[in-house]
C-alpha cells in the first residue's frame, strides 16, 4: 500500500532508478527516453516499484520497442503496397453515373464478400410491390386474415452492400479488389448520396492487363442482364441540378415487362406493329436507312379514348424488344425547348420514347404563324375589357399572354424530334385521346410513320378482357422467377388461351399469341368462355373502354358469377353517368 512514506519515496528523484533490492534498474531505453515517450513515467514507475517492488522498465521499454517496430513495418508495408498497387495490378474505374456502378453494386452485394466484410452499408429496400420476398406474409396477417404492410415491412431484413473503402474478393479463382469511393462535389451543398456526390467504384486485379476485369465486367453485365430481361427499365428526366452530374435522363425504377398478349387490341393492329418494330430494330436497317438519305427513326401515333391501352401496348412493345422507356411529359412545367432538345440528343442508341397525351401538352404555334392562321383577330372595345378577359383581348391584339409563353412551341417540339443524328435509332411513341386536334406538321411522315387506334372495347375484346380477369395464370405461380414471362414452360396437357381462344402453349409472343395464360382451376376453360360471352352479351360494344371494364372486374376478380349477376346494374349506371357528362358537356 502506499503510505506517506511512500510518496515521499516517489517524490525522491534520486531514489527512481534503483530498484527494490537497491540495485540499478537494467536500462533497456533510457530512463530520461522513456520520460520523454511516456509522459509522467518516472513518478508512475517509482510508485509502481515502491507499492508492488516491481519494475515496468524493462516492459515499457519492450512496448515502445514493439511500438516503433509496429510503426516502421506499417510503413514499409504501406510503401510495398503502394508500389506493387502502381505497378504490378491493373483497375477499371466505374462511375456512378453509368448503370453499370449500380450492377456491380447489386452484383457485389449478392456475393460472399457482404457476409465476410467489417465493412457494409445496410440499405433499407423499398421494393417495388411485384418484389416483395416470400416467406414473411404470415407473420403480417391477423388473425381475421387482414394483411398489414408495415408489420410485413418490418420483418423483411435490410440490404447490404459494400460500404466506401477496400473489400477483397474471389472470383473465378482470382483475387479482386473493390474500392468504393465518394467525392464530394466542391460548391455544392453536401447532401448524403444526393446530386453533386460523385460516387466511384475501383476494381483491381493483380497483373499488368485489366483483360480479367473486363471478363468479370461482361459476367456482372450478363448477370445483371439476365436479373432484369424481364425487366423494363423506366428514365424520366433528370432533375435541373441532377443533369449537370448524371447526365440527362435519370432511371426512375423498373417494372416486369408487360407480356403484349395482356393488351388486348385487334390482333392485326398488334401484329402490324410488332412486325413495322422488329423490322426497323434489325440489325441490318441502319445500313439500309443511310444508303437510302433517310433518318433512321421511327415515330408512331397511338390514339384513343382514355384508359383504351396506349401506354400499356408501349409499355408491353418495350419489354419485348429489351427496350428502356423514355418518358417526357410536356407539361412539365419547367421544361423548356432547349431541355427537350438536350434530352433527344442524350438518348441511347436504341429507345422508346413515350410523349404521352399529346394534345393536352398546349402546344403553341409560333406567333408569326399564328398571324398567318388569324390575321384578323377580334379586337374587344377598349371599355368592355375587364382584368378577367385581359388575357383573352391581349392574345387578340397580338400580345401572347406570360402563360402561353411559357411551354413548349410545336416548332419547338419538331426541332427536337427531327434534331441531329444523334438519336438515330429510336422509337417514338406519341399518345393522344383526340388525333384532330394535332397539328398536321406533327403527323407527318418521318415523325409518325404509323398510327394505331385503340377503339372502345368490342364485344369480343370485353370477353378477352373476362377471360384474362379469371383465367388461372402460370405467371402467378411462377412469382419471382425472371424467367416467367418470356418461357413459359410447355403447359402439360392443359389449354392455354389467348385472344379468347385457345392456343398451342409453345406459341411466340412476337406474333402477338401467348402460352401465359391457363383456365383457372376453379373454372374449366369451356365454362369459362362460356361466361365470359354470356357477360359480354350483357354489355353494349363500344361503349366502354377496357380500363373501365377491367375497374368493374376488379372489385370482384375472385367472384366471376357475381360479376356476371352485376354487370347489368353496373351498365346502367354507367351509361346514365356518361349521358349526364355528354349533357352537361353540351351545355357548357
Ligand atoms: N386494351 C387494353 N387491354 C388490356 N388492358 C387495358 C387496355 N386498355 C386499358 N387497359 C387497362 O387500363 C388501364 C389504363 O390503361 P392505359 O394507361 O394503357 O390506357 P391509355 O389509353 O394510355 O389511357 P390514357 O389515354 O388515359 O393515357 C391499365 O391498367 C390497363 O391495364
Amino acid at each position: 500500500m502506499a503510505t506517506a512514506n511512500s510518496w515521499k519515496f516517489i517524490l525522491d528523484s534520486s531514489a527512481w532508478q534503483k530498484n527494490a533490492t537497491g540495485s540499478p534498474t537494467p536500462e533497456v531505453v533510457p530512463a530520461s527516453l522513456l520520460e520523454t515517450f511516456v509522459p509522467g513515467y518516472g513518478p508512475i514507475s517509482k510508485f509502481i516499484l515502491h507499492a508492488f517492488g516491481f519494475d515496468i522498465a524493462i516492459l515499457v521499454s519492450l512496448g515502445l520497442v514493439l511500438i516503433a517496430l509496429g510503426t516502421a513495418f506499417n510503413y514499409m508495408w504501406d510503401a510495398a503496397n503502394s508500389l506493387f498497387l502502381r505497378y504490378l495490378t491493373s483497375s477499371v474505374f466505374i462511375s456512378d453515373d453509368d448503370d453499370l456502378f449500380w450492377s456491380i453494386l447489386k452484383w457485389i452485394a449478392a456475393q460472399k464478400v457482404t457476409q465476410k466484410s467489417r465493412s457494409l452499408k445496410a440499405v433499407t429496400v423499398f421494393r417495388a410491390a411485384w418484389d416483395l420476398p416470400d416467406g414473411y406474409e404470415d407473420a403480417a396477417l391477423d388473425k381475421d386474415g387482414v394483411f398489414n404492410f408495415g408489420k410485413w415491412a418490418a420483418q423483411v431484413p435490410p440490404q447490404y452492400e459494400p460500404f466506401y473503402g477496400v473489400h477483397r474478393f474471389w472470383h473465378k479463382w482470382r483475387l479482386f479488389i473493390f474500392k468504393r469511393t465518394k467525392k464530394e462535389a466542391q460548391n455544392s451543398p453536401f447532401i448524403f448520396g444526393r446530386p453533386g456526390d460523385e460516387q466511384m467504384i475501383a476494381l483491381t486485379c493483380i497483373g499488368r492487363s485489366t483483360e480479367p476485369i473486363k471478363k468479370l465486367l461482361n459476367f456482372i453485365k450478363t448477370w445483371s442482364l439476365e436479373k432484369e430481361q424481364s425487366m423494363t427499365v423506366i428514365r424520366r428526366p433528370a432533375a435541373k441540378d441532377r443533369a449537370r452530374f448524371s447526365g440527362a435522363w435519370h432511371r426512375v425504377s423498373s417494372r416486369p415487362s408487360r407480356p403484349l398478349d395482356t393488351v388486348v387490341l385487334d390482333p392485326c393492329e398488334k401484329r402490324k406493329v410488332m412486325r413495322d418494330m422488329n423490322e426497323f430494330l434489325h440489325p441490318s436497317s441502319p445500313r439500309w436507312y443511310a444508303t437510302r438519305g433517310i433518318p433512321y427513326r421511327r415515330g408512331y401515333l397511338f390514339h384513343g379514348a382514355p384508359g383504351t391501352g396506349k401506354t400499356s401496348l408501349s409499355f408491353a412493345l418495350a419489354g419485348i424488344f429489351g427496350l428502356d422507356i423514355y418518358v417526357i411529359s410536356l407539361l412539365e412545367p419547367s421544361l423548356s425547348e432547349s431541355d427537350l432538345s438536350n434530352l433527344f440528343n442524350n438518348l441511347p442508341k436504341r429507345c422508346i420514347v413515350l410523349l404521352e397525351d399529346i394534345d393536352t401538352a398546349g402546344l403553341r404555334r409560333d406567333s408569326k404563324s399564328d398571324a398567318k392562321s388569324n390575321s384578323t383577330p377580334y379586337l374587344a372595345p377598349a371599355e368592355t375589357i375587364t382584368p378577367s378577359n385581359l388575357a383573352q383581348a391581349l392574345k387578340a391584339a397580338g400580345h401572347p399572354s406570360s402563360e402561353e409563353k411559357k411551354g413548349i412551341s410545336l416548332s419547338g417540339l419538331l426541332n427536337a424530334i427531327d434534331g441531329v443524328a444523334t438519336h438515330e435509332g429510336r422509337i417514338l411513341v406519341m399518345t393522344t385521346n383526340d388525333p384532330e386536334k394535332l397539328d398536321s406538321a406533327l403527323l407527318r411522315p418521318g415523325r409518325v410513320d404509323m398510327e394505331v387506334e385503340f377503339p372502345l372495347s368490342s364485344r369480343k375484346q370485353i370477353a378477352e378482357l373476362f377471360i384474362r380477369m379469371y383465367a388461372h395464370d402460370q405467371r402467378e405461380e411462377s412469382f419471382g422467377n425472371e424467367q416467367a414471362n418470356r418461357k413459359l414452360p410447355a403447359a402439360g396437357g392443359k389449354v392455354a388461351v389467348t385472344n379468347g381462344t385457345p392456343v398451342s402453349s409453345s406459341a411466340s409472343p412476337v406474333d402477338g399469341k401467348s402460352n401465359a395464360n391457363l383456365a383457372s382451376p376453379n373454372l374449366s376453360l369451356e365454362a369459362l368462355t362460356a361466361l365470359a360471352d354470356k357477360f359480354a352479351s350483357r354489355l353494349p360494344g363500344a361503349t366502354f373502354s377496357p380500363a373501365e371494364i377491367q375497374g368493374f372486374l376488379l372489385t370482384r376478380k375472385k367472384t366471376p358469377h357475381a360479376a356476371l349477376d352485376e354487370v347489368e346494374g353496373w351498365r346502367d349506371s354507367m351509361m346514365a353517368a356518361k349521358e349526364n357528362k355528354n349533357k352537361v358537356r353540351s351545355l357548357t
